[in-house]
């Protein structure tokens, strides 16, 4: 096979070459490397499936171990967040982390030093379909710690996703592949499994401003505000319709597969705001799904809203605050930002 230019380039490579052009320092470095590490050992567990004993749910029989969102934990959201914790907690790079399956941030110990960044990560993404075997993942985020905090708590990682320095995700599918953003576009690296090294298969992911392909479960239509009701409403109505063309429809139900999709050839997913998650504020949690998704899209030149307000520039008030997400293509996100501005603005006056 020959190898292009960009293959050639591992991810070391690549984070090297950011640290020289002063992107990136060397801790950010060292904890992507230290994130990008612990993936490969979850794709192994991932990959070996029942042979790994790693399928089902974790607790005991009878007895589901639950987690702060009051969701049945599987065992391999438990064995992700225990690699991904014991893979960063002595580093050296980290004041504090936080994740989906853990109730609090978690501090890093006195006894190991530490550093000025925060990583906060769903550690395995798309859980209802581990038993499946559909492709499933990880997604982080990193902001830096603010100044004279020593001991990180659940407030410190309170920042706008405008705040990120770093955003990135894994899917563990038929090949494992990690992207990431530093600020200064999104690349995709393929885990060569012989070498056991991330290569760049992708640089500068693109996504194209318009689609004809969205993504959302369509059994919650019934739950949905009625600007979501005439958007889907228009999408399925095709070019007999007010859109003037035909829209298809994917869903993967695990949120990296679906935006690695459209990272890959555009699309729009949503997970908007229904009845029945309107208690929570939404389904899809911001600080470690929607945030980390909204910066790589965005710098794949795609578009992250709530249907109201640009995702990343959200004021979070709570490490597991849930919120509905529109990403994806820049102009049609922006369509269903409309329909939600025109049923607001006309109800307002009401
Ligand atoms: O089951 P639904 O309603 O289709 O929701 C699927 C969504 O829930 C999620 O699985 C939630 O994430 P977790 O699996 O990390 O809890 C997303 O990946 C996915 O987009
Ligand atoms: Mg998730
Ligand atoms: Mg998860």
């Amino acid at each position: 096979m020959s190898s292009s230019p960009t293959q050639s380039i591992s991810l070391t490579r690549y984070l090297i070459e950011e640290q020289r052009a002063g992107r990136i320092n060397a801790d950010l470095r060292l904890l992507i490397e230290v994130v990008a590490r612990a993936c490969k050992t979850i794709s192994i567990a991932v990959g070996k499936g029942a042979l790994g004993g790693v399928l089902g749910d974790a607790g005991t029989p009878g007895v589901a171990s639950m987690n702060i969102q009051g969701e049945a934990q599987k065992k391999l959201d438990v064995l992700s967040n225990e690699i991904l914790l014991e893979a960063n907690a002595w580093g050296g790079h980290l004041a504090g982390l936080a994740s989906e399956e853990m109730d609090t941030s978690h501090p890093i110990p006195d006894v190991y030093p530490r550093g000025n960044y925060l990583l906060l990560f769903d550690p395995l993404d798309g859980s209802s379909n581990i038993d499946v075997n559909i492709s499933v993942g990880t997604i982080f985020s990193v902001l830096r710690c603010p100044d004279g905090v020593t001991n990180a708590a659940d407030e410190h990682f309170l920042q706008p996703g405008t705040q990120q320095v770093c955003a990135g995700y894994t899917t563990y599918g038929p090949s494992t592949m990690l992207v990431l953003t530093v600020g200064n576009g999104t690349h995709a690296f393929t885990l060569d499994r012989e070498v056991g090294s991330f290569m760049m298969t992708t640089r500068g992911m693109s996504i194209p401003e318009e689609t004809k392909e969205f993504a959302v479960n369509m059994s919650n239509q019934r739950f949905w505000e009625p600007p979501m009701q005439r958007y889907v409403g228009d999408l399925l109505s095709g070019k007999e319709g007010p859109r003037g063309k035909d829209f298809n429809m994917r869903w993967v139900a695990s949120m990296v597969a679906d935006v690695h999709r459209i990272l890959t050839r555009g699309g729009i997913f949503s997970y908007p705001l229904d009845s029945k998650c309107a208690p929570k504020g939404g389904k899809l949690r911001l600080m470690y799904e929607a945030n980390p998704m909204s910066f790589l899209v965005e710098q794949a030149g795609g578009a992250a809203s709530t249907g109201r307000q640009r995702m990343m520039e959200v004021q979070p008030t709570g490490l597991h605050q849930r919120v509905p997400v529109f990403i994806g293509s820049k102009k049609e996100v922006e369509a269903a930002v409309r329909y939600h501005a025109e049923h607001d603005t006309s109800h307002s006056s009401k």
